[in-house]
């Protein structure tokens, strides 16, 4: 850096020609009306179903010091000498059995809602570049904002995939297109989404979908709403995640016409030894069936696309837990995926982030 700095010391006359252009630019040259970039952001997911593919994805997100709060210095060493070791062999048979054709679910729901809002705004007439990204393995956001640059994008709206907002997934995936940023000398406009907990067309998806589902196969005794957890200590620092996901179970639950003592709202996932949000998912089953429930139908608002969280830890490990507690019936009712209502609500929410940029106009609104 220094040698390439030092020729700007020198007489102009010794500068090759053109003197004036920019040598440390490495951007590529953008088209002034390149297309709108759209980034759909989910959490992440290994490569693959294997003890060392999982390693390096977690190693990744659990570092991320977003996620865990807890001082480097007292962190890593657990994480290198307890968590990456054991963890990852323990996870790959779960991830094996819910893996895809295409890979992990949550990149091919990703990806499939990516491509299908893209179809929908170009069919609305706007100019847009839509894709899939992860904050923790592939496809990077460093990667995906590159290629579409390369592709004359110069404005992107970022979509973290996540309704409810939260410091550990949602402000994470900010900082990371904000530290891509910082690399580039000519940077791009960017707009983020920070929620959509109560967007109506978001909830009125979720509503559908569980209510086409009731009226094929009728309704279970009970609605369990299963969020993804956080450490307490997380909203006693005033992340409003708490709070965004109640304020969704009550909109569903409105949207739905149901009583508050049809639903229950509950919290899973709980990773580490600290609190978390309460109560917890597993413990709630069991204490339903112990009240004597039979059949509970059980929805999980937070997640936008399956993943091992949901086709794993409640499908097969929640269901386990509430039969063999006395249960009957538990049915995992399927995140949005690439429900086409979902993909509605969800091309309208980009498409209002998008108002006002060159190429954001709608022939159809
Ligand atoms: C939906 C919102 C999510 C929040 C909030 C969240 C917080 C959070 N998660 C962990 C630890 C883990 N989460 C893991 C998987 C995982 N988490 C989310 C979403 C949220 N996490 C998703 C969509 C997934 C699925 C990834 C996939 O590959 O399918 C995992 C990995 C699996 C496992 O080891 O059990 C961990 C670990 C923390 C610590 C945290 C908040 C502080
Ligand atoms: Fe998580
Ligand atoms: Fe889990």
């Amino acid at each position: 850096m220094f040698l390439r700095n030092f020729k700007y010391l020198w007489p102009e006359r010794f500068l090759p020609e053109p003197a004036w252009a920019d040598p440390f630019d490495t951007d590529p040259p953008l088209t002034p009306d390149g297309p709108l970039g759209v980034l759909l952001v989910n959490l992440g997911t290994p490569d693959e179903p294997t003890a060392p593919a999982i390693r390096r994805y977690l190693a990744e997100f659990l570092s991320d010091p977003r996620v865990i709060e807890i001082p480097r210095y007292l962190w890593l060493p657990i994480l290198h000498g307890m968590v990456l070791r054991r963890r990852p062999a323990r996870l790959a048979p779960r991830y094996a059995d819910i893996w895809m054709e295409g890979g992990s679910p949550l990149l091919v729901y990703t990806q499939r809602q990516a491509a299908a809002v893209q179809d929908v705004l170009r069919g609305r007439g706007l100019s847009v570049r839509v894709e899939a990204a992860m904050r923790y393995g592939n496809p990077s956001i460093a990667d995906t904002i590159a290629a579409l640059r390369r592709e004359g994008c110069d404005r992107f709206l970022t979509v973290p995939l996540y309704p409810q907002y939260s410091a550990s997934t949602t402000a994470t995936v900010i900082d990371q297109v904000g530290r891509v940023a910082a690399t580039l000398r000519n940077q791009p406009e960017l707009r983020f989404l920070k929620r959509f907990h109560v967007d109506p067309g978001y909830i009125g998806a979720l509503a559908h979908s569980i209510q086409s589902y009731w009226d094929a196969n009728g309704r279970a005794q009970k609605l369990l709403m299963s969020f993804h957890g956080l450490p307490r200590y997380s909203i006693e620092l005033g992340d409003p995640y708490y709070r965004d996901c109640l304020q969704t179970a009550r909109a569903l639950r409105e949207r739905l016409g149901l009583r508050e003592d049809e639903v229950e709202v509950s919290f899973q996932s709980r990773f580490g030894a600290a609190r978390w949000l309460e109560p917890y998912t597993e413990p709630t089953l069991k204490e339903l069936a112990r009240l004597g429930v039979t059949e509970v139908d059980v929805v999980c608002p937070g997640f936008t696309a399956d993943c091992i969280e949901t086709l794993e830890e409640i499908a097969q490990e929640g269901r386990d837990a509430f039969l063999e507690a006395g249960g009957k019936r538990l049915r995992y009712l399927p995140a949005l995926n690439d429900d086409p209502a979902w993909i509605t609500a969800l091309s309208d929410m980009v498409q209002t982030q998008l108002q006002g940029w060159p190429g954001s106009a709608s022939r159809a609104l």
